[in-house]
């Protein structure tokens, strides 16, 4: 094996998610030499918008795709959440591994779980999608954006800005951080966004002998599931900025696929749940359903308010 290029944004997380690929790697392939090069993405230049005003899909992997294309890189690790539905041409997933907990928690500074934050407590999220969830339980509370790498998020929430914040229970998972969890929320209450837990290794189509060792990294049942939840996405031309959710799981040999759709404020949630074998009928399927409920409606709604 040739030596590699890993790029990789410099957050915490995504070196953490980085070193961890890089060391699967070695373990099948002993003497592969990798070398990282870190790349700043757009979404790491902009910490002080909230995310869903600045709208555009793909903001923290569109520069470290074109590095790839530019082959100043010869991988990259994405949190499968941060990947648009659409890949631009000459680039592939060359495999998804094992998924980590895909679920989300509260960290609460007093150590109340969501029901019990008293009436009026802020809530930290700049994902309309928690913000839809938690406010459709709990309609009394206050959710205020919240930007910046899991460190910054765990520090805004001790310096008392909030009184809880929602994150990924997969990032806190990966960085050791399990202790600061307050409650691990289920796919009941809060379904998580598409991919998330997931890792995404991304490559050049071409490149055969890079893509013969990823396919040894590769969970099936993994990314099957996230097939399907990308199916749905794609069916609604969305991102990780709208208040867009899907879990897809396996059951007995079956996917269960659920899908939500909601208003920020929570007050009109749509969801329904389909099992099946073929990833990209269930998604495809479950977005039709939801359409006939209203969604594509409800997002244009939604997508009026929030783009700049
Ligand atoms: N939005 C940023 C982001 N992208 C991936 C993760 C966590 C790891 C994952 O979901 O795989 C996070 C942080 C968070 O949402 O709490």
């Amino acid at each position: 094996m040739r030596p590699l290029v890993v790029g990789t944004r410099k957050s915490l997380l995504a070196l953490t998610q980085t070193n961890w690929v890089v060391e699967q790697l070695k373990e099948i392939c002993p003497d592969v030499q990798v070398r990282q090069e870190k790349i700043v993405t757009k979404g790491d230049r902009i910490l002080n918008v909230t995310l869903s005003k600045v709208g555009g899909k793909g903001l923290f992997v569109k520069e470290i795709e074109q590095a790839l294309l530019d082959k100043r890189i010869d991988f990259a690790v994405h949190s499968m959440k941060d990947m648009p539905a659409e890949m631009p041409e000459g680039l592939v997933v060359g495999a998804i591994p094992f998924r980590e907990d895909p679920r989300d928690c509260l960290i609460s500074r007093e150590g109340y779980t969501l029901d019990e934050l008293p009436s009026g407590a802020v809530v930290g999220t700049s994902s309309l999608r928690r913000q839809a969830q938690i406010l459709a339980r709990r309609p009394d509370l206050q959710v205020k954006p919240v930007r910046g790498n899991l460190d910054t998020r765990l520090q805004k929430l001790r310096d008392g800005k909030f009184d809880a914040i929602i994150l990924a229970a997969a990032g806190l998972r990966r960085m050791n951080w399990k202790e600061e969890v307050t409650e691990i929320l289920s796919t009941d209450t809060m379904l998580p966004a598409v991919g998330q837990g997931a890792l995404a290794i991304q490559c050049r189509e071409d490149d055969q002998e890079l893509l013969e060792l990823l396919v040894k990294l590769n969970h099936e049942q993994t990314a099957r599931a996230v097939r399907a939840e990308r199916a749905f996405l794609k069916s609604f031309q969305g991102g990780c900025h709208l208040p867009l959710a899907a879990y897809a799981e396996w059951v007995d040999g079956q996917i269960h696929l659920s899908g939500l759709v909601a208003d920020p404020s929570g007050k009109q949630v749509i969801q329904a749940t389909l099992v099946g074998q073929d990833e990209w009928e269930l998604g495809q399927k479950l977005a039709g359903q939801l359409i006939d409920q209203g969604a594509r409606q409800l997002l244009a709604q939604v997508q009026k308010e929030i783009v700049v």
